[in-house]
């Protein structure tokens, strides 16, 4: 409780906004006081850079305190002597840093280490990840997501903030990861943390995210000092927001994707520019760009020969891999970009914009958007295909569900979860319950089986398929209160006493939160009738409609499963 009673004067050598954030989100109200004390401590005297940098920290942090006594007769709480090493720092190096960081050596120093490190050492790795968890003790409240972010950031080509070495937590299992198969991380870009592979590429989402090498970064980005000499706040984040790196590098990949480059590479390898720019019928010039920054983000290998495909671009770029995100890229690309262009109008209207991008009414979301035509339905079942075939082994074995023979998987589109719960539990008999025109085009994706069966019905007007268990994935969020209230009643009526539902949304929570669940809400507003819930709200919903002993289990990524059991009424 003492945590946000504290005013952290915080001594910074620039104000670095990383630091400020990772001080805001654990919840301090801090000061920024730069310090001025002269990194000008004799390297030669060091052993090592660790000890160069912990003295300088040290002696940059001490004159601020006693500074501060002195000018404000009270001396602050906590000075935090934050590190950050601004070169790559060696493997013994960075080990040493973090044991002593967390150790509990320090009292007077505690803090947030952002490390440099262009190792890519699975053990390291591992420390830095034990260094968060120990840190959690005293910050609560530090996202995982965040941290990860900063401990890969490495100083190697240019400084601070500019690349990014190693993907994903290194603890991070593989449900979602084709069985039998490698992992290599999954392109976030768009893919929105659904899910998080580990592998050894780099992720392209945050090579891009913080904006540029040092060199390109604008001198406020390093706190500057003002017409009176006291410095400015550093607009660190709108400052990349606005500037649309991001963005552009977002785009930069969706377009890749839509020209097919990843599948012209996939057959043939190397390729140049040239050639590449013939098959996808474009000009050279831009081909070459765009090959570029596809691989600098680490989605292409360029040699003297040409490009060639990474394993991760084999994988989920190619639009005929097993594990394709081609279709999820060519819906963000043609409709999800073009919703949020429209953003301002549905923060305004607080609803969707379909009707904006398509110049025409839209009653029923699926039938006169999603499913206008058969490509745009085709489009949004492959998106889901590809989504759903990442996350469903993790949904599948969330629970215990032997104790079930039969399921319903309510909007189960292309049947990928069906598959893998029939997988899981091979007494289990599945049945996909989706729309009429999606039944028909998904034997395309997963043709029925011995354990798989297709209904077609409408979930808000039709009888359900008595099954012992009911899923409903991804089909809530999609959809306003009243909407919620009917399916799940209808799902309520159709089960016995004891019968389970096994809800899979994303849940509202500052872990998700921090995790790109508040843009999913964004993105929800803006393509749906509905809104992601905490919680609380599903628990509240469920038990309304008779579903008690409700079990939650957060999934990796940004998924969460819940399963309640239905109670006699
Ligand atoms: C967001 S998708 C989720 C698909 C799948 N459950 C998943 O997690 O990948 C929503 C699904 O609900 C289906 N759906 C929408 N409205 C429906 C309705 N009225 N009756 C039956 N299915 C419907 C859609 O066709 C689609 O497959």
């Amino acid at each position: 409780p003492c945590v946000s009673k504290l005013v952290m004067r915080v001594q910074v050598g620039h104000a670095c906004p990383r630091r400020l954030c990772v001080s805001k989100m654990a919840g301090l109200r801090f000061e920024v006081v730069p310090s001025r004390f002269k990194e000008k401590l004799d390297k030669a005297s060091f052993a090592t850079p660790y000890g160069y940098a912990m003295e300088t920290a040290k002696q940059k942090a001490l004159e601020v305190a006693t500074r501060m006594h002195q000018k404000d007769l009270r001396t602050p709480d906590v000075t935090v002597g934050g590190l950050i090493l601004e070169k790559p720092v060696d493997k013994q190096d960075a080990y040493r840093m973090l044991s002593r960081l967390s150790g509990k050596e320090h009292s007077v120093f505690t803090g947030v280490a952002i490390v440099h490190c262009s190792s890519n050492d699975r053990q390291l790795h591992t420390r830095v990840s034990e260094f968060y968890e120990e840190t959690t003790v005293k910050f609560s409240e530090l996202s995982e997501e965040l941290l990860w972010e900063y401990i890969h950031i490495s100083g190697a080509e240019g400084g601070r903030g500019t690349r990014v070495e190693a993907s994903g937590h290194p603890h991070t299992r593989g449900p979602t990861r084709p069985l039998g198969k490698k992992a290599a991380p999954v392109p976030e870009a768009v893919w929105q943390r659904e899910s998080r592979p580990a592998g050894k590429h780099k992720p392209f989402m945050t090579t891009l995210s913080h904006g540029g090498s040092e060199s390109q970064t604008p001198r406020t980005e390093r706190g500057r000092v003002g017409a009176k000499g006291c410095a400015l706040p550093t607009p660190g984040v709108p400052y990349r927001a606005a500037s649309g790196k991001q963005r552009w590098g977002c785009q930069a990949l969706l377009t890749a994707c839509k020209l097919k480059v990843f599948d012209w590479l996939k057959d043939e390898a190397p390729q140049r520019a040239p050639d590449i720019a013939s098959k996808v019928d474009a000009s050279v010039c831009g081909t070459e760009k765009l090959l570029d920054v596809c691989a600098a983000m680490g989605l292409l290998e360029k040699t003297e020969q040409g490009y060639s495909n990474t394993e991760t671009a084999n994988l989920y770029l190619a639009s005929d891999s097993e594990y394709s995100l081609h279709g999820f890229m060519l819906q963000n690309n043609d409709v999800i970009w073009n919703l949020f262009t429209y953003l301002e109008f549905a923060i305004r209207e607080g609803r969707n914009q379909h009707h904006r991008l398509l110049g025409k009414k839209v009653e029923d979301l699926f039938q006169d958007a999603y499913y206008r035509s058969p490509e745009t339905q085709l489009r949004f079942m492959q998106a889901m295909h590809g989504v759903a075939k990442l996350t469903a082994r993790q949904v599948a074995t969330a629970f215990d569900l032997s104790r079930f023979s039969s399921a319903c998987d309510v909007g189960g589109c292309t049947g990928a979860l069906a598959r893998e719960l029939a997988r899981e539990y091979p007494r289990l008999q599945v049945t996909v319950f989706d729309l009429p025109d999606v039944v028909e085009l998904a034997v395309h994706f997963q043709p029925a089986g011995p354990q798989i069966h297709f209904a077609a019905g409408d979930f808000f007007r039709d009888p359900l398929p008595s099954a012992e268990l009911y899923v409903l994935c991804r089909i809530l969020h999609d959809w306003s209160d009243d909407k919620v209230h009917k399916l799940l009643s209808k799902v309520a009526e159709s089960c016995k006493p004891g019968a389970g539902l096994l809800l899979v949304e994303t849940l509202l929570d500052e872990k998700r939160e921090a995790q790109g669940g508040l843009i999913q809400s964004l993105n929800m507003l803006v393509q749906t009738e509905g809104r992601e819930r905490s919680r609380g709200e599903y628990q509240c919903l469920l038990e309304l409609h008779g579903f008690h002993q409700v079990q939650v289990v957060h999934l990796e990524g940004v998924l969460d499963a819940m399963l309640a059991t239905r109670v006699a009424s």
